[in-house]
């Protein structure tokens, strides 16, 4: 791992005024994020996960601190920190490979390299025979395909990635993991992901932060290498071992024990 430091997340707090009400959803966080990085994030709902997404994302300011990209300070959205939710923003009456083009199209990018990129990501996140279909006709799981391929067409430095497989059944789930971890091995993205599943955090991420109930704060930083080893093995064995279950009691007596 490089010792460049991708994103500096330095004394970032976030407070919302609502009808009056002042709340505290984010207390300071610090955090460095390095390049190649799999973050995972859990915590208690309510506790800032997506507050602390949404600043990086650049879609709100923090009350205090700042978010540094490469050194400089995020000051918006740009196409340097792509972002999937839940819930894929496609636009249903496009076709998959339409809603994939979108974002390149938008920035100009020359139609035959947007063909040859769509093809690309298409590829990439298996849906190379769904091109021409519209995203109505998907089902859930291939939607976020297409929502990825839609983030990485746009060459991202970092993936925001908003608990994007909450809404899956858990065969469609483990597969949509497979996919996220061969594409981390193969582009090299930093990604930072949210989830409310402890194991899916274990067999993903390199770095786990677990966060504490509100105002949130980071209650447990330390790095992970299962997945490292699921991409070694070319298995999932090691979700079995005590090194395993021990860390996920770990995580889960953090998160429950608030
Ligand atoms: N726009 C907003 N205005 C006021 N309060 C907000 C707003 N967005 C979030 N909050 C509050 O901030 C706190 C943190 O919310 P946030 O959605 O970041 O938590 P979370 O950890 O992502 O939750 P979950 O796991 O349930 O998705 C909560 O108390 C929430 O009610």
């Amino acid at each position: 791992m490089s010792e460049q430091v991708l994103l500096d997340i330095q004394n970032v707090s976030m407070n919302y005024q609502n009808h009056k009400q002042n709340i505290a959803a984010l207390g300071e966080v610090n955090l460095k994020i390095y390049p190649g990085e799999f973050v995972c994030v859990m915590g208690p709902s309510g506790c800032g996960k997506s507050t602390l997404l949404n600043i990086l994302a650049g879609f709100m300011a923090p009350t205090t601190g700042q978010v540094l990209l490469n050194d400089q300070p995020i000051k918006g959205t740009d196409a340097q920190r792509g972002v999937v939710f839940q819930t894929p923003p496609l636009y249903d009456w496009y076709t998959v490979r339409q809603n994939i083009a979108f974002g390149p199209k938008m920035n100009h990018v020359p139609k035959e390299q947007v063909d040859a990129d769509v093809d690309k990501y298409l590829a990439a996140v298996g849906l190379s025979e769904f091109g021409d279909k519209r995203i109505y006709e998907l089902s859930g799981g291939m939607r976020q395909r297409a929502n990825i391929a839609s983030s990485l067409i746009n060459n991202p430095d970092i993936l925001l990635m908003d608990e994007p497989f909450g809404a899956l059944d858990a065969l469609t789930r483990e597969q949509m993991q497979a996919l996220v971890r061969n594409l981390w091995v193969e582009t090299g993205k930093t990604i930072f992901f949210i989830t409310h599943d402890v194991d899916e955090a274990l067999l993903l991420g390199t770095h786990i932060l677990v966060m504490s109930k509100h105002p949130g704060q980071v209650i447990a930083d330390f790095p992970a290498d299962f997945t490292q080893s699921i991409v070694a093995d070319q298995d999932q064995s090691i979700r079995y071992t005590p090194e395993f279950g021990e860390k996920r009691q770990y995580v889960l007596d953090l998160i429950n024990g608030q």
